[in-house]
């Protein structure tokens, strides 16, 4: 096979507070990660099928360029704001997903983000849909918490995008500003058919890259958090954000009264996270150390207490609940990140923390079945990685 024309890369993200509380408009902050999905993309000019190789998910899926002509909306798309598909449109991707349209298993969502983008942005712009060879692989685990949702449609979004030139390549790694705000678009509609109700949090850092605040759809960068040294613990239960995050809406429903203070205080984790970071960032003073260690103590109150509230929200697991006992044991402070449910958690380090007891903890925790590492967070963006031609 020759070299592919595109390759492109989106990264994961960790969400270190606000998660569930930003599906209802409050704050959260986020940095991305550097484990990334990346997309290659082959044209096949002299052939009529288009395939889509997923080997994360062991999924390989091929069809005939007609038949996803055939499913192309007949109406007008938005090209630069796109909108969610109509539901005869998407009785009409789940039919060429072979599956009906009460499926929302790990396969058909990942079918369906891929042959939604693909059908709207070639009709939108070439009218008619290119053959070729799809390839989606990632570093990260799929449904753990750390967005491989987003990097995944992120990662889509840019390649098929640069593909029909409704982006320009980019000379460089990365897309202009306007057209990254294109991408982050159509990877959120790519959440929504993954997630359902998406805050758009998750595939804005993968589109933006390092670390950001996020409240309501505004996106505002945020540079203090990558000095934070964090273990990422993945529990490896099996969970679904889309399940997850329709949970706690029915707790909402039920429960409105109740639910809406606690999402309240988890937006005041985040305020006050944010007031922290920014002091500990800040250039040194005379009497820094000192500050620091109560910056530090104010941070793994939050995070205890962001635990808890989660837990309230009714997305905690008995396996995060032990990352949580098993680390505050060794005087560690841990939460889940991204939905929960299982999934992965973050525990809080001091710049401090003894490497000693880096590794004991570390030990202990891998002796339940979990993994465990130590990640820097606020990578790069959604990046291209094939010279343009
Ligand atoms: N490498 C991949 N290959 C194919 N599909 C993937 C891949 N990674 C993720 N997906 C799709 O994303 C879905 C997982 O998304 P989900 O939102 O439940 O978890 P997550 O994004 O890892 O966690 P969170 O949303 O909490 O950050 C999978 O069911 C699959 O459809
Ligand atoms: C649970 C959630 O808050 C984060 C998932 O990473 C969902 C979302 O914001 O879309
Ligand atoms: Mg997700």
């Amino acid at each position: 096979m020759s070299d592919p024309e595109i390759v492109v890369s989106a990264p994961g993200k960790v969400i270190l507070f606000g998660e569930h509380a930003v599906v209802y408009g409050r704050k959260a902050i986020a940095a991305s990660l550097d484990l990334r999905t990346q997309l290659k993309i082959h044209l096949i000019p002299d052939s009529t099928a288009v395939t889509l190789e997923l080997p994360d998910i062991s999924l390989s899926n091929t069809w005939q360029v007609a038949d996803l002509a055939a499913a192309q909306p007949t109406g007008n798309v938005d090209v630069k704001n796109p909108s969610p598909p109509s539901d005869k449109y998407l009785a009409a991707l789940h039919r060429l997903a072979g599956t009906d349209t009460d499926h929302t298993d790990t396969r058909t969502l990942a079918l369906l983000a891929f042959l939604y983008m693909y059908t709207s942005i070639h009709h939108t712009t070439v009218r008619k849909c290119p053959a070729g060879r799809f390839h989606a692989a990632s570093q990260l685990p799929p449904g753990a918490g750390l967005g491989s949702s987003a990097a995944y449609c992120t990662a889509l979004a840019a390649g098929l995008l640069t593909m029909c030139n409704v982006i320009s390549r980019p000379e460089g790694k990365t897309w202009s500003k306007e057209d990254l705000e294109v991408i982050n678009a159509w990877a959120f509609q790519g959440e929504k058919l993954i997630h359902g109700n998406p805050s758009g949090i998750d595939n804005s850092v993968s589109t933006f890259g390092d670390a950001i605040s996020f409240k309501s759809g505004k996106i505002s960068p945020f540079e203090s958090v990558a000095a934070l040294k964090i273990l990422l613990v993945n529990t490896k239960g099996p969970r679904s954000t889309k399940v997850l995050v329709q949970g706690v809406r029915d707790r909402y429903n039920r429960l409105p009264a109740i639910m809406e203070p606690i999402l309240d205080s988890i937006e005041e984790i985040s305020c006050t996270c944010e007031r922290v970071l920014l002091e500990l960032g800040g250039s040194p003073v005379d009497g820094q150390e000192n500050t620091q260690g109560k910056n530090y103590q104010i941070l793994e109150e939050l995070v205890d207490i962001c635990q808890c509230l989660l837990n309230a929200l009714g997305v905690g697991h008995p396996s995060l609940d032990q990352v949580s006992s098993i680390t505050a044991k060794h005087g560690l402070h841990s939460k889940l990140t991204g939905a929960g449910g299982g999934g992965c958690a973050l525990v809080l380090l001091r710049p401090d923390t003894a490497p000693d007891v880096i590794d004991k903890v570390t030990a202990e925790l891998r002796d339940c079945g979990y993994d465990v590492w130590e990640t820097s967070i606020g990578a790069t963006g959604v990046s291209q990685h094939s010279q343009p031609k």
